[in-house]
């Protein structure tokens, strides 16, 4: 296992010149020994390429990979001893699942006894054990995809372990199990295991840290509770969520927040943060936003738009504001609370302790 370093930018132009004409921008950040992350973002973001410069199959147009400090930038993945499980089944049909499974370390020539152990205990993990003796050919495309993740955890010796979506062909049900077992075996084998996916869900299962990318940057790194008490950036407040936060433009005047003509006062404990700001963003997720009096200071009042009954919530859509002014809030409200009506108008508290503050998309306060 290895702790990994980026200091680097990539681009796929030979003469990039503008920030669009990078795939991945500059970034310097490091992967722990033994941590399981996941690289989490919409298309197009770089995950593919930042997890190809990892293993080597890539290399990049700036900077360096080193791992445990050593530089790794002109090796190979067999050099870099990286396993790499795809989102589609990488496996020989005329073999059996045990074969398929002890091929990575036959290669490396691991004694025979060493081989059954360790088969024996990637198979139990992976709940393939009464399979073992099957040929790959006959098995469905879930299990085919358990036999590549095994393929991709049963070396003992590796660097790490990267897996680019590796769920997408497995069925959702058995998904949902999957994911818990990765977790479960990150535990247990202490790998260190990079996780590429543009789920939510299953970025925040799996993972320590998830690595939050738009637009090749990576904009945040955090734990699952970093991520959604404190977004970074707002575009971690709007990916990360369901709904994501809600976003108000306000100014900060004479130690009050002025949204047009409505007002709000500035917690005490932000006012120092905030003293210098005057145009900010403020974030609120829907799930702090609560019911408040007429005329409380965190309140704003908002005309209601729609509800709907999730179940554990009412799920309310709200308008602040008129005009070219006016915004979309969401608040996730109490089951035990009576329904708002349509077109009522109800007061939202909308600043207190879980409230962001940003400026330029980065949180301030
Ligand atoms: N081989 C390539 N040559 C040129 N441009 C590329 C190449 N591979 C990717 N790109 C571009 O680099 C950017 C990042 O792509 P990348 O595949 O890393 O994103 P991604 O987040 O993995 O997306 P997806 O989830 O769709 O796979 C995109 O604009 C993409 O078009």
């Amino acid at each position: 296992m290895a702790r990994i370093d980026l200091d680097l930018a990539h681009s796929y132009k030979p003469r990039p010149q503008t920030d669009e004409d990078y795939a991945l921008l500059p970034l310097k950040m490091s992967f722990r020994d033994g941590g399981a992350y996941a690289l989490l973002g919409p298309s197009g973001c770089g995950k593919t390429t930042l997890l190809n410069i990892i293993s080597g199959l890539l290399q990049p147009s700036h900077g360096s990979v080193s791992f445990d400090g050593r530089d790794v930038t002109a090796l190979t993945p067999q050099e870099r001893n990286i396993a790499q499980v795809f989102q589609f089944p990488v496996i020989y049909d005329t073999m059996t699942v045990a074969q398929n499974l002890a091929f990575p370390l036959r290669n490396r020539g691991v004694p025979p006894e060493r081989i059954r152990q360790r088969v024996g205990q990637i198979a139990e993990m992976l709940e393939l054990s009464g399979q073992l003796d099957q040929r790959a050919a006959g098995l469905s495309a879930d299990a085919k995809q358990k036999i590549s993740l095994g393929r991709g955890l049963v070396r003992e010796d590796v660097s790490a372990v990267l897996f680019d979506e590796p769920l997408t062909v497995i069925d959702p049900h058995l998904k949902w199990q999957l994911r818990r077992k990765l977790k479960q075996i990150h535990h247990e084998l202490k790998l260190t295991l990079i996780y590429v996916t543009h789920d939510q869900v299953e970025a925040l299962t799996f993972a320590d840290e998830v690595v939050v990318m738009t637009r090749g940057k990576a904009v945040q790194v955090g734990t699952a509770d970093q991520l959604f008490e404190r977004p970074e950036h707002t575009f971690v407040g709007h990916f990360i969520g369901s709904p994501g936060m809600n976003f108000l433009p306000v100014r900060h005047v004479d130690g009050h927040l002025e949204f047009g003509r409505l007002r709000l006062a500035v917690p005490p404990q932000r006012a120092s943060a905030l003293a210098q700001a005057r145009e900010l963003v403020l974030g609120v997720r829907p799930e702090y936003v609560r019911p408040a009096a007429a005329g409380d200071l965190s309140a704003l009042p908002v005309q209601v738009r729609q509800v709907l009954d999730i179940g554990t919530h009412w799920l309310v859509t709200g308008q602040v504001g008129e005009g070219g002014q006016a915004a979309t809030l969401k608040a996730r409200l109490h089951p035990e609370l009576p329904p708002p009506r349509v077109g009522e108008t109800m007061w939202w508290s909308v600043v207190g302790d879980h409230t962001c503050f940003y400026q330029n998309d980065v949180r301030i306060a």
